[in-house]
């Protein structure tokens, strides 16, 4: 199922990451800001988080991907959503939305209906999340759908791809769902399958994740080792760990 997504081709473009260094326009929560831009950082790409509806579109512009997540979402934010939508889409810019806690609020939901009209979005969430965004889904033909857990799942025009790696030290910190999304919007800033793009990022933060558990001591060490195994990845871990 995972045939084109081997360690090789995870390699490829986590480098192409490496040398692009795409910069990631991330609207996202207060929760996860800093974990957010610490791990784009040690991925190897480059964070800018402007909210500011007269300025958002302005600072994305030369970005290579966008994040949108719902997290905290304030009027403030929910004013950028449309300038970013507006970007991405006379700019063909890839762009993933994270639906925190989607199915707790009206108000995400509503704004989860807008950002999916766009065509190629991209979307990141656990299994609540992607279930209560399943009838909307389900009327978004060309979208890739990532569902997080102990295995990701990724459905793609392209094709599914399933990611067994990480740890369940990985819901023990907080932020580092909205991360992975993040990393999947750096991977889409370089490689135009965003099927291939989301195994390449979820297949590293999960190795940097399974190497992290190893060396810590608890979620508080978790944090500080994943941010180094990140860093650190390199072709023949991935060789070893993917097998
Ligand atoms: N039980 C688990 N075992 C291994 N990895 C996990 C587990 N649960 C989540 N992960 C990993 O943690 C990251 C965040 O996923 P998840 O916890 O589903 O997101 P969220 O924080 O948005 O709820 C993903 O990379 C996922 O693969
Ligand atoms: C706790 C919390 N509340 C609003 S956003 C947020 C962070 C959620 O982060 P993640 O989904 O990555 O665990
Ligand atoms: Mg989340």
């Amino acid at each position: 199922m995972n045939a084109r997504l081997d360690a090789t081709r995870v390699a490829s473009i986590l480098a192409r990451v490496a040398q692009a260094r795409p910069r990631v326009h991330c609207l996202t929560n207060t929760v996860a800001q800093n974990v957010t831009a610490n791990m784009l950082l040690a991925f190897g790409a480059i964070p800018s988080m402007a909210v500011h509806p007269d300025e958002v579109a302005d600072v994305a512009a030369a970005a290579g991907a966008i994040l949108i997540n719902l997290g905290t979402i304030s009027p403030e934010g929910e004013r950028a959503i449309p300038r970013l939508l507006e970007l991405a889409r006379a700019q063909g810019k890839p762009l993933v939305l994270d639906p925190v806690f989607v199915e707790l609020s009206p108000l995400r939901m509503r704004l989860a209906e807008d950002i999916l009209r766009l065509p190629g979005i991209v979307v990141r969430g656990n299994g609540g999340e992607m279930q209560a965004l399943a009838p909307l889904l389900a009327a978004t033909p060309g979208a890739t759908r990532i569902t997080t857990g102990a295995v990701d799942r990724i459905e793609a025009p392209s094709g599914l791809f399933e990611i067994a790696h990480g740890h369940p030290l990985m819901t023990k910190v907080t932020g580092l769902g909205c991360a992975s999304s993040a990393l999947v919007a750096a991977c889409c800033a370089v490689e135009p399958d965003p099927g291939l793009a989301a195994g390449a990022a979820l297949t590293a933060f999960g190795i940097a994740g399974e190497i992290a558990a190893e060396r810590s001591a608890g979620p508080g060490s978790f944090a500080m080792h994943l941010i180094d195994a990140l860093a650190s990845l390199d072709e023949a871990t991935l060789l070893t760990r993917m097998g």
